[in-house]
């Protein structure tokens, strides 16, 4: 496989293309790249009124490798372009093959999510609309009626359950794929690598023309495992292109920190960071939907400028939160893999990873919705267990560069005030356990077990949630492992009478305050010389 890095850009085109520094943009201007014969007017015109000036490198990169209809992998860190990267010349070699609306779909475009697909159904519009091509969204939701336009469906973009319905679907005729040209897998990596994508990636493609499409796969992050199940299933070679010299995944601009703190401190250590953000605009990545939900309700109580979107609910409230975020100046979204990829969000300031990301790509790309486009920056900051700090040495194997970041302070107070609304509140209760249950069971199918091992947890200081019960971690490990004091503690009469100090008066179902703990202040400064929250 020919692997074409950003270094043989310097080969092909004079003079060195990367501007100094962090930029991910090339000195090449549109118009350069329009001489070279590469793309026509009508995308310079389009873009220059959007204000683009230069291309970036994997843009450079992608765009003659593309035109010249061959398959292949784009790798470009988070936030370096890569839409444009496979729009242009997608737009550029239909234009250049006569291909019209009457031919059916040219350009068959799948996404993972759907806020992801209508995000990409953003940036073609102005484009498509210049070349006088149509396109659709397809997507959980779509009406098969909807899809039928008098103005045809060139472009299609979609998720890949909805696309697979549809273009099976024989009474939809207007979505012809016989004349289909080029196929792009855009977060290629997170489409192959789960079961239920794979699986309706492969009856799409069971609809597509056997010859002739052009197959692309575009990630920031595309493992060895992508490359070998694509060419599996496409039966195909690729060329790999990658815009990144020193194999970074994730731009400088972003200041990347982490936080050890003990379970038990948590919860206090994320109201506190929440706080002293109020004025930014973040992210925060958790495990699960319940724990999204447990973690908005007692964050509410706070006072914080929070609210949620994540992949269980309504379409409609899903988009609408993803609208309103997408506005806001400042403000807290609390979400899960659902934003981990492609969302183009601008202006986050913060990306906080509560909860560990299941994977190590996970984490390139949840810090990747921050510092995006030319010349932005923002901070990601990491919450591990100090037994899970052996992930840093992980991500420092990925070229992240990571430092150790502590606060001042005395958790003591908030802690209080958590127990004390938790105590008073069935419903935070409920949803409580309900998290745990969940948090439990993410951290059992973690992929990177021997750093994330439930039973190496810090037992003596609960999980992640004030309390356990009998259903989660009761069976994971022997109740004589479960402490007595230290923690709120829900547990069901039998496991309860074995832990005489916890025991209600009543025997039955009981909660316990919590009792001594240890208090614990963050030195002002960070050993390694690390910032302060700004
Ligand atoms: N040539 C360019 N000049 C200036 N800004 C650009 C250019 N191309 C793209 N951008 C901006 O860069 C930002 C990131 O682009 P895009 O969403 O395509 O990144 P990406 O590489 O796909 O990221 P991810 O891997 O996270 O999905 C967008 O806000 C986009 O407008």
């Amino acid at each position: 496989m020919h692997i074409l890095d950003v270094t043989e850009i310097d080969h092909r085109i004079n003079p060195i293309p990367i501007m100094a520094g962090s930029s991910i943009l090339t000195n090449h201007s549109l118009e350069w790249v329009q001489e070279k014969g590469w793309c026509s007017p009508v995308t310079v015109d389009t873009l220059t009124a959007l204000g683009y000036k230069h291309l970036t490198a994997v843009q450079l990169l992608a765009l003659p490798q593309l035109l010249t209809k061959a398959n292949t992998y784009i790798h470009a860190r988070t936030g370096s372009g890569k839409t444009l990267a496979f729009l242009i010349p997608a737009l550029e070699r239909l234009k250049a093959m006569g291909f019209k609306n009457k031919h059916g779909v040219g350009a068959l475009i799948i996404s993972p999510t759907r806020e992801l697909a209508v995000q990409i159904a953003t940036v073609l519009k102005p484009l498509a609309e210049a070349f006088g091509f149509s396109s659709i969204t397809i997507t959980g939701g779509t009406k098969a009626k909807s899809i039928c336009t008098k103005k045809g469906c060139m472009f299609v973009i979609g998720t890949p359950g909805r696309l697979a319905e549809t273009l099976l679907d024989e009474d939809i005729p207007c979505l012809k794929v016989c004349n289909l040209k080029i196929l792009i897998l855009d977060e290629a990596d997170r489409l192959l690598d789960d079961g239920s994508h794979t699986q309706q990636l492969r009856r799409i493609i069971s609809a597509l023309p056997k010859e002739q499409v052009q197959k692309v796969l575009v990630s920031a992050t595309l493992n060895s495992k992508c490359q070998e199940l694509s060419k599996e299933i496409f039966m195909a070679d690729f060329s790999f292109i990658t815009a990144e010299q020193h194999g970074a995944f994730t731009t400088s601009q972003i200041k990347q920190k982490y936080l050890s703190v003990p379970a038990r401190e948590r919860m206090s250590m994320l109201i506190t960071v929440l706080q002293t953000l109020q004025k930014k605009k973040v992210i925060v990545f958790f495990n699960s939907c319940h724990s999204v939900k447990f973690h908005y309700k007692v964050l509410q109580e706070f006072k914080l400028p929070i609210f949620y979107c994540m992949g269980q609910e309504k379409q409609a409230r899903r988009s609408s939160m993803y609208s309103k975020f997408l506005e806001m100046k400042r403000g807290t979204l609390l979400t899960t893999g659902l934003a981990e990829r492609g969302w183009d969000i601008p202006c986050v300031h913060w990306i906080i990873q509560y909860d560990p990301p299941h994977k190590p790509e996970d984490y390139i790309h949840r810090v990747g919705r921050t510092s995006r486009g030319e010349g932005r920056t923002g901070q990601a900051l990491l919450f591990l267990r100090p037994e899970e700090c052996k992930f840093l040495d992980v991500l420092r194997g990925m070229h992240v560069k990571i430092d150790e970041i502590e606060f001042s302070g005395d958790l003591n107070d908030i802690q209080d005030k958590v127990h004390s609304l938790i105590a008073d509140n069935v419903e935070i209760q409920q949803m409580g356990k309900l998290a745990y249950k969940k948090f439990v069971r993410a951290y059992q199918c973690h992929k990177l077990k021997k750093i994330f091992n439930i039973q190496e947890l810090d037992l003596e200081e609960p999980p992640c949630y004030p309390w356990r019960d009998e259903g989660t971690l009761c069976h994971l490990v022997p109740l004589t492992a479960v402490p007595t004091t230290g923690f709120v503690l829900v547990l069901p009469c039998s496991a309860v009478d074995s832990l005489s100090a916890t025991r209600s008066p009543a025997g039955s179902t009981s909660w316990c305050a919590p009792a001594a703990r240890k208090s614990s202040t963050y030195p002002l400064n960070s050993p390694r010389g690390g910032e302060g929250l700004e």
